[in-house]
Formats: C-alpha cells, structure tokens, sequence
C-alpha cells in the first residue's frame, strides 16, 4: 500500500526489495498487530493522503499564525470527514495520526476526555462527555503551573468551597500560580479539567481535578476573571508549533460544586469533605492512560526515522573501490549499520512493548473497575519506567538519523528535523524521563525489600524472586552462536537489573536515613531502572516470538531484530554487566562479534523491514525516506517551493545588499 500515492513509477528500491528474504505482508501483520488493523491502517492512511486540505509539504515555510490556523482548518475538516463517513472510534484515532499535526484535539481526546472518565461520577460523565463527544465543547487537561510540573502536590492554584453560595472559588494567588503549558489552552479550549488544592472549611486537601468553562460558547471570548494566551513560540519550525499552549491565571471565577470531579473524592453541599475507599493515587489515572500511548508513539516516531534513513542509505552513494568500480551505498559501510540497525531493531521491540503494555493498562483498568487495586503500583512503574526509556532512545536516534543522513538529514524536506522537534517534549510532558524513573526506582526498592522478607514478586518483577541464582550465577555463554539462545540472553539481563538493584538497596541501607539515601544514591537508582525497563522490553520481544507468527521468513527476520536489540544493549552498557559480574570481557566481545554477523544478516533484508511498517510518503513527509527512493528529483523540486525562491532577486535586495556591494565597489575604486 505505501505505494498508493506513488503512482506506479521507476522503483530506485527495487534492487533492495528483491533481496528480501522474507514475506512483507505477513511482517505488515506482526507490526501492526493484526490484519484488521493492517487494513484499517491502510485506509485511514490513504484517506488522508487524498485529501488536498491534509497536505503538509510546506508546513514549515509557514508562520506561526498560518500554521495556527492551518491546524484549525485540518482539525475541522478532520471532524467533518469523521461525522460524513461514519467513522469508528479506532477510524478516527488513526485519521488523526496519519493527518500528523499535533494540535488541540489530541488533548481533547487523549487528556479531556480520559480525564473525566476517569475521575468524573457517573452523572458527570453523562453530562460532560456527551458535549465532548460531539465536539459541542472542546477540553483541555491543566495541570501544570508556572512554577512547578514535575512536583504536582506543589501545585498553587486554589479551589475553596463557599457554602453560602454552594460554589467554588477557582483562584491563581501568585504569578507561578499561573497554568502554563497545557495544550490548546491558549487559544481554543473552551473548557478544561484544571488541578487545584481543594479547600473546605478552613483545610487544605491537596490536589483535586475540576472542570471550568473558560471560554465564551457564543463568541469565543475568555469568561470574567479569567486571563488567557498563549506561551510563544517552540523548539524548531512547524514541528509543535501548531499547538496552542497555554497560559492562564484566574481571579475568583465561580464554579458550581458540582463541576469537581468526585469520583475519588466529593465535597457534600455543607462543605464536608469525604474520600471514597480508592486509592488516592487514582487522580494520577489520566497520566498513566496517556503515558500507555506515548509508547506507541514513541516506536512509530523511530520507525519513521528509521524508514527514512535506510531508504536514503541504499540510494546514497559515496566513495567507489579503488580499482574504479562503482560507488557504494552507505548503507553498506559498516559502520553506518552498527549506527543504524539497532534503531531498527529498537523500532520493532518498542512497538512489542507497547502492544503488552495497552493490554496490561486494560487488564489493570478491569480490575480497577472490581476494586482491585493491587496492580496499581506495577502499571505505574511500567508506563513510567516505559515511557522513559522510550522516548528518549527515540529522540536520541530521530538525532543520529539525521547525521546518517549526511547534510541533506539536515534540511526540513528530510522530514527528520520536524519529526525531532515534534518528539523531543516527549522526553518532559507527561513526566520528565528522569522523574519518573525515580519512581520506577523507588518501586525497585520497595520490591527488593519485600523479597528480602520472603514475599514473592509477580508481574515484570517476579524474576527477583530468583535471587538466589540471579545474585551469583554465571553467563553460560562460550561461542559467538551461544549469544543466539533467548534463555541465555534473557538470564544476564535479569541477573544485570537484579544485581544494579540490590547494589543501591545495600547503599541506600548504610546512609543515615532512607530518604538521603535515595538521594544520594539518585544516579545510580536511574540506571538500575533502566536496566529494569531494559529487560522488559527484551523479555516481550522474547515473548512475540513465541506467539504464533505467520508469513515466509517472518519470525526469522524478528529473531535476527530481537538479538540486534538485545545484543547492543550488551555492547552499550558493557560496563554494567561487566561491573555486576554477569558477564566476561570475553563474553562481551562475542556478543560484538554475534552483532556484527547479525548486521550482514539483515542488511539485504533492510529496505524490506522499513516498508512493512507501511507508511504512504505523505505520512513520512520526507524527500529522502520516498517509497520509490527517487530522492534527488524530490529534493531538487522540494527546494523551489521554499519563499525565498519566489523571487529571483530577495527582498532587501535594494535596501541593504546593493547599497553594500556599490560603497564596497566605489572604495576599490579609491
Ligand atoms: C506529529 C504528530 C503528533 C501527533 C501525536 C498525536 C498523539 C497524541 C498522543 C499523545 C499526546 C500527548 C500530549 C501530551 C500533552 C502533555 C500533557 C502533560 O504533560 S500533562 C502533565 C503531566 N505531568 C506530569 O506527568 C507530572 C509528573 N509528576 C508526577 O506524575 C507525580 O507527581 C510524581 C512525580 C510521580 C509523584 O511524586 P511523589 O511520589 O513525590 O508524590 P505523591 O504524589 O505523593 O505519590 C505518592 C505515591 O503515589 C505513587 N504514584 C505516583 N504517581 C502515580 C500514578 N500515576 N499511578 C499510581 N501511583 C502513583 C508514588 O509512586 C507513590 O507511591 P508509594 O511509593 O508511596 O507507594
Ligand atoms: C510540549 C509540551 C506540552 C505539554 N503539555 C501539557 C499539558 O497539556 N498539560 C499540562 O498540564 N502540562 C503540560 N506540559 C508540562 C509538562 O507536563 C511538564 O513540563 C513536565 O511534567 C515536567 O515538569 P517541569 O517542566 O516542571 O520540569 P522540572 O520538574 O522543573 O524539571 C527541570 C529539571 O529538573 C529535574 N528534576 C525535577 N525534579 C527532580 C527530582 N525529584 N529529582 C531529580 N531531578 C529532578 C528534571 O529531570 C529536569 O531536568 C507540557 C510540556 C511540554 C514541553
């Protein structure tokens, strides 16, 4: 299918595609999870791909007012085509994907909407959710202030009940009071969940959520006390500048009771604060929701990086052998495969992960519904700890792509310094990547701690409850093919995050209290998480090939992919397995060595890989990454679109350039 808008013409890539050794189609399936979801995909790709209104090629000649409204229009027409064709929730989500432009509706539907539904009562679902759903309001999620994000029980804003009139009084009593950042804030949300402190009769209960009008339904003008805008511009051209985030400040704006979200928690009408048997953390639900999908966003920014990079590999050319034959590809150099590939591997096991994780979040959320919260702490480790990980390997590699690209990755027609730019905040909304790996340690330590008292570990932690082997065993690797075996693989990543674990739990026990003790010991508390997270990924990769996968050559290739992902991690963080004793410096090096055999494996099938995640060149947006690789037409012609090729003499030309060059001209002549 990613040759639907391509049109049927010379395939640059042909060669590469002949090479494969694999089924494409059945690798479309193991990618996208099944073949509904390749063909739902394909449709709502090709939809967007038609349709004029969609384009995006000169997003990033745009200013910000243009792009602005550019969003505006693309999101309008986004609902009309939705409501015309009747699309289903899922038709309607990846119409919104594929359309690529970040903008109010993702936290409408991804934060709004989540939001109340998780914290709102029943009654208050019926009445907000109906509106949103039909998009008679457009909501927003504010939470973070000025002042403080990552800390939420710092947050200022006030919300103090008034029993005389049965309202609140929504207030911002300082400047870093003020909320900042949320998106669609500035300009378009007509509503919003706002987190403020809650108090009632005199008490200050902490951060509660609450739904506030902000904005005129008639004409669209902020409502009294409440002062809005938005907060400038951001990081790179086009990219999340299409997004208006917000400032806002309130003064004394009066809600009804009844707009506090009280699922959780309630005021009753004499100002009587009551919280319900669920634990308080359930106020966090909309950030573990949205932390689930921000995964799956993260495999799908790589895997474009990625598709551009080794398409553009195989078509560039530099250097000939000496005796005069033809120049190579790039790649086929080494060391651009040792750069290149393990993102490709990442790409595939990052989108595993993230099809076990929204199953995990749904089996949590079923037994939330039954009050079971016992899982609850293990979801938030997971999303955290995933989260984390993956966003910045993905931002880290978008980075790299480019550099592979050579200079033209540096231009705004490679699609890589938008795509960068859009993916990079993932590493700070919804939890900057070092907070919450924090808290994926501090799950560690308390984990670690119940095992030393013999309670047994379930979950993505059970493998500690094998501390008695995994403390003192030794990798049984002793060839280079030995690195091909799971178990093996699997045994010195759990022995790696075991080991970095209990090391900081032994620290943390000789500090003077366990609070400096964490502190202290902070650094190393992140990377035992993230040797944690680490071998989660693995063990799912592991996992998917145990599953039924079908197609020619399919499992083969992810096979080669999960011991490319596995077996760089070895090579990168050497010094972590060495340190632990998991492994020799002789086992290392024969894991470099099965890595580079693995390499020479999947290079003839790289083209091939990258097609099936199937992306149409307008998803892509890149003049290298083209499905016919046709990349030095596309490039020439992508230039002439640029404003300042609308004239052949700039603008400025009289006023400052010919000036210059005539006084520069008369003084030679002196
Ligand atoms: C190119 C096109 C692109 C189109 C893309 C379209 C796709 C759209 C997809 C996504 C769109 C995303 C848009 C993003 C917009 C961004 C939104 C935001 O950023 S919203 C704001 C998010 N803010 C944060 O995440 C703040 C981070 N901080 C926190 O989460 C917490 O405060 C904390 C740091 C985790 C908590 O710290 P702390 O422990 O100090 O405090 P407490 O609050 O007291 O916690 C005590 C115990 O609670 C546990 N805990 C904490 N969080 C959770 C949780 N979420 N769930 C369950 N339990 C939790 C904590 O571990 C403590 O436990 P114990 O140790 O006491 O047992
Ligand atoms: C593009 C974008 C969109 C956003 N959209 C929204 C939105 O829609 N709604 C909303 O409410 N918010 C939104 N946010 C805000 C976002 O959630 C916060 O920026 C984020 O939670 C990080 O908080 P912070 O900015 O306060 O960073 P800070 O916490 O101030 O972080 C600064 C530095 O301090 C470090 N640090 C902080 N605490 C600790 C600690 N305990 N230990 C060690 N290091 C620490 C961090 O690692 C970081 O390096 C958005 C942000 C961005 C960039």
């Amino acid at each position: 299918m990613a040759a639907a808008d391509w049109g049927g013409k010379a395939d640059h890539l042909a060669g590469e595609r002949a090479t494969a050794q694999f089924d494409v189609d059945g690798m479309k399936v193991a990618w996208a999870g099944s073949r509904h979801a390749v063909e739902v995909a394909d449709r709502m790709a090709c939809l967007v791909a038609s349709d004029p209104v969609f384009r995006k090629d000169t997003r990033t000649m745009l200013s910000r007012k243009e792009l602005f409204k550019d969003t505006l229009k693309k999101a309008a027409h986004a609902w009309k085509r939705t409501v015309e064709l009747h699309l289903t929730e899922e038709e309607a989500n990846l119409l919104r994907l594929y359309i690529d432009q970040p903008g109010y509706v993702d936290l409408h539907w991804v934060m709004f909407v989540p939001a109340i539904k998780g914290q709102g009562t029943e009654e208050q679902q019926k009445k907000w959710l109906t509106m949103a759903y039909k998009f008679q309001i457009i909501g927003t999620y504010a939470q973070t202030e000025l002042g403080h994000g990552s800390n939420v029980q710092g947050l200022e804003t006030t919300a103090t009940f008034d029993p005389s009139t049965d309202e609140f009084i929504m207030h911002s009593p300082t400047l870093t009071s003020s909320k900042w950042w949320p998106g669609g804030l500035g300009k378009t949300s007509t509503h919003a969940v706002v987190y403020a402190r809650l108090i009632t009769e005199g008490k200050d209960y902490g951060i509660h959520g609450f739904i506030m009008q902000l904005r005129s339904l008639d004409d669209h003008s902020p409502l009294p006390g409440i002062t809005i805008g938005d907060i400038g511009g951001k990081f790179g051209s086009g990219a999340y500048n299409s997004m208006d985030n917000g400032v806002m400040r309130l003064d004394h704006v009066r809600i009804p009771r009844d707009q506090m979200l009280m699922r959780l928690a309630q005021v009753t009408r004499e100002g009587k604060y009551v919280h319900s048997d669920v634990p308080k953390q359930l106020l966090y639900g909309t950030m573990v929701y949205v932390r689930q999908t921000i995964v799956a966003d993260a495999s799908r920014a790589l895997s474009r990086a990625v598709c551009i990079a080794v398409r553009y590999g195989a078509i560039r050319k530099q250097f000939g052998s000496k005796a005069g034959g033809p120049e190579t590809q790039v790649l086929n150099y080494k060391t651009q495969q040792s750069r290149l590939f393990p993102f490709l591997a990442s790409a595939y096991a990052f989108r595993f992960v993230g099809q076990w994780l929204k199953w995990l979040y749904t089996d949590v959320t079923q037994k939330l519904e039954s009050k079971d919260f016992s899982t609850l702490p293990e979801a938030h480790a997971c999303t955290a700890g995933l989260k984390s990980v993956t966003t910045s390997a993905t931002a880290d590699a978008i980075e790299e792509c480019q550099k592979l690209c050579g200079g033209h990755g540096y231009l705004n027609s490679s699609g890589l310094p938008e795509l960068f730019a859009v993916n990079l905040p993932a590493c700070t909304y919804e939890g900057d990547n070092v907070v919450l790996l924090l808290q994926v340690a501090r799950f560690l330590m308390k984990t670690v701690s119940q095992v030393a008292s013999g309670k047994q570990p379930v979950g993505t932690t059970a493998y500690m409850g094998n501390i008695q082997h995994l403390m003192q065993c030794k990798s049984v690797v002793n060839t280079v093919e030995d690195w091909l075996n799971p178990a093996a693989i699997k045994e010195v990543f759990e022995a790696r995050a075991l080991r970095m674990a209990v090391n900081c739990a032994q620290n943390i026990s000789k500090a003077p209290s366990q609070e400096e003790g964490f502190s202290e010991l902070s650094p190393d508390l992140v990377e035992a998480a993230v040797a944690h997270v680490q071998l989660i990924i693995v063990t799912k990769f592991i996992e998917k090939l145990q599953e039924d996968i079908l197609g020619h050559g399919v499992k083969e290739q992810l096979q080669k992919l999960c011991g490319i992902y596995a077996l760089h991690l070895i090579h990168k963080h050497l010094g972590d397995f060495l340190s632990t004793g998991c492994v020799t410096a002789r086992q290392g090096s024969l894991a470099n060595e099965r890595l580079g055999k693995l390499y020479a494996q999947v290079r003839p099938n790289a083209v091939a890989l990258v097609d099936a995640f199937d992306y149409t060149d307008h998803y892509l947006g890149s003049a290298l990454g083209r499905y016919d690789g046709d990349v030095y037409s596309a490039l020439y012609k992508e230039a002439w679109k640029d404003p300042l090729n609308e004239t052949v003499v700039p603008d400025g030309y009289q006023e400052h350039l010919r000036p210059l060059l005539k006084q520069q001209l008369k003084l030679s002549r002196l």
